[in-house]
């Protein structure tokens, strides 16, 4: 039997199986990186930022087909797939406008004595071979946030995706090498765990571009010793409503960014924390819009929430609302389940030490936490390991810029949910939600470092 098979999440057929790629394997990919470099030291900015550019129409033009083979192998709803494409070819977009904007410096030296009379040019410069590894939920998105910058930035790239997403990116590497990047800049494999270490190992890997959960974060961190890590991990979101806030607004954010990818996103809203004192309405208008939601296959242009990734998560996921219950909480709507499929889930009266509340979860679970003061939501939100992003509904600006300070969050969006992202903005959190930042601009500079020449 082989290594590894790629199982269909609705439906559960067999969609491929193949072995993994082993230490041999890595080494030539990155002898073939270490070639590559001089393809990219040869090549001006405005070439890389064409076939960038050229990238981004091909993602355009093979939408429809990436969508299927993203749904197939992922159980991602059809329409979330074309959202994660239409948002892929923004970020190849974007990374080819950066491509030609990457500048750099001059500073004075007279600004502290000695007097020198000399002029410091300092400019960004590649860091060499970047390894790039990918999670299953936005398989093609997240590769090209990497993939993109790194190549915007001058490095090669070792691509190691999710072992799950093999079809899509084998796909997405096929178009890279079509809109002009060399084989020697761009290598893809998929190793097993021991060669997967061997390569984050390697010393001609200068940084790793992670996007994953924690095991991973630390079996990479204790494999790489001395090179730069960008690390996007979990989160545990929380999606804010205040007394003051558009309840309208509030339900469509939570739905759109807890019940989609069936909740399987970094930046879902996991949390919901809710004043009081507009609790019960918030609550009734919620469940009337989960009840309406489409629920089944992901294939079908209607369904809302398809399956998860796989048994074991689907299994995590429903033990979890399972405890939650035996702990005391409410199930409102939901908490059925067919096959890997979840219904959307609202619960209430979770104790907050709950795994289903305090870990991150990744499902379609709205877990509802009614709150009186800003001091006990800002302690309740603060009070988990992750801080990735954050949502809250208000019409008080100053309570807006209040809690900014108070969060421990990368971003807060008002009146909307934690699950904002613009492709161009800075994007990573705090605390074990990583280190570094994505968007392209801010993910080329992590891929750089800065050359100063004195003159
Ligand atoms: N912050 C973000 O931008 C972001 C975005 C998407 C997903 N995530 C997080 O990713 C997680 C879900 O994705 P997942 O289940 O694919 O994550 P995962 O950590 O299991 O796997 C991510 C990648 O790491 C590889 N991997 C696993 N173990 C490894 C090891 N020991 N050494 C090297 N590589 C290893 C996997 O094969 C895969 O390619 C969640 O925690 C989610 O919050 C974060
Ligand atoms: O899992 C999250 C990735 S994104 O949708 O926030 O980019």
């Amino acid at each position: 039997m082989a290594d590894y098979q790629i199982i269909n999440p609705f439906g559960g057929d067999l969609i491929e199986e193949y072995d993994f790629a082993g230490r041999e394997a890595v080494d030539c990919a990155i002898d073939r990186l270490v070639e590559g470099r001089a393809v990219q030291a040869a090549m001006p900015a405005w070439q890389r930022s064409d076939i960038l550019m050229r990238l981004s129409g091909l993602l355009r033009e093979h939408a429809d087909h990436l969508a299927r083979l993203i749904t197939a192998e992922t159980g991602k709803t059809i329409s979330d797939s074309r959202v994660e494409i239409e948002r892929a070819c923004n970020t190849a977009l974007a990374s080819a406008m950066e491509a030609r904007a990457i500048t750099g410096e001059a500073l004075d030296s007279d600004a502290y004595p000695p007097q020198r009379e000399r002029i410091g040019v300092v400019l960004w410069k590649p860091l060499g071979t970047v390894m790039c590894i990918t999670p299953f939920n936005f398989p093609v998105n997240i590769a090209v946030h990497k993939i993109g910058p790194a190549f915007a930035a001058g490095n090669t790239i070792l691509f190691k995706p999710g072992p799950q997403n093999k079809r899509s990116a084998e796909f997405l590497v096929d178009l890279c090498y079509r809109a002009g990047m060399d084989p020697g800049v761009l290598q893809m494999l998929i190793p097993d765990i021991p060669a997967t270490s061997h390569a984050v190992a390697h010393p001609q890997v200068h940084a790793i571009n992670f996007t994953g959960g924690t095991a991973a974060a630390n079996a990479i961190a204790a494999a790489a010793g001395y090179k730069k890590l960008l690390f996007e991990l979990g989160g545990n979101d929380p999606l804010i409503v205040m007394e003051d806030g558009d309840l309208e607004g509030a339900v469509h954010a939570a739905i759109n960014q807890r019940f989609a990818t069936a909740g399987q996103r970094c930046t879902a809203a996991k949390r919901v924390f809710v004043q009081r004192g507009v609790y019960e309405a918030f609550t009734a208008r919620l469940l009337d819009a989960t009840t309406s939601l489409k629920v089944g296959d992901p294939m079908d242009e209607e369904t809302f929430v398809g399956p998860l990734i796989h048994t074991a998560a689907a299994d995590e996921v429903h033990g979890r609302i399972a405890d939650a219950v035996a702990r005391g909480a409410r199930v409102l709507s939901g908490h059925r389940r067919e096959g890997n499929i979840l219904w959307p889930t609202v619960i209430e009266d979770v104790p907050d030490d709950a795994p289903l509340v305090a870990d991150e979860t990744f499902g379609p679970v709205i877990p509802l936490r009614p709150f009186d003061t800003v001091d006990e939501l800002v302690t309740l939100a603060n009070d988990s390991p992750f801080g990735l992003q954050a949502g809250v509904f208000t019409r008080d600006l100053s309570l807006a810029r209040s809690l900014f300070n108070r969060l421990d969050v990368g971003l807060l969006a008002v009146n909307d949910g934690p699950g904002f992202r613009a492709e161009h903005f800075p994007f990573g959190g705090v605390k074990e939600s990583g280190v570094g930042r994505e968007g392209v601009r801010y993910a080329i500079r992590e891929m750089s470092f800065q050359k100063t020449l004195v003159i």
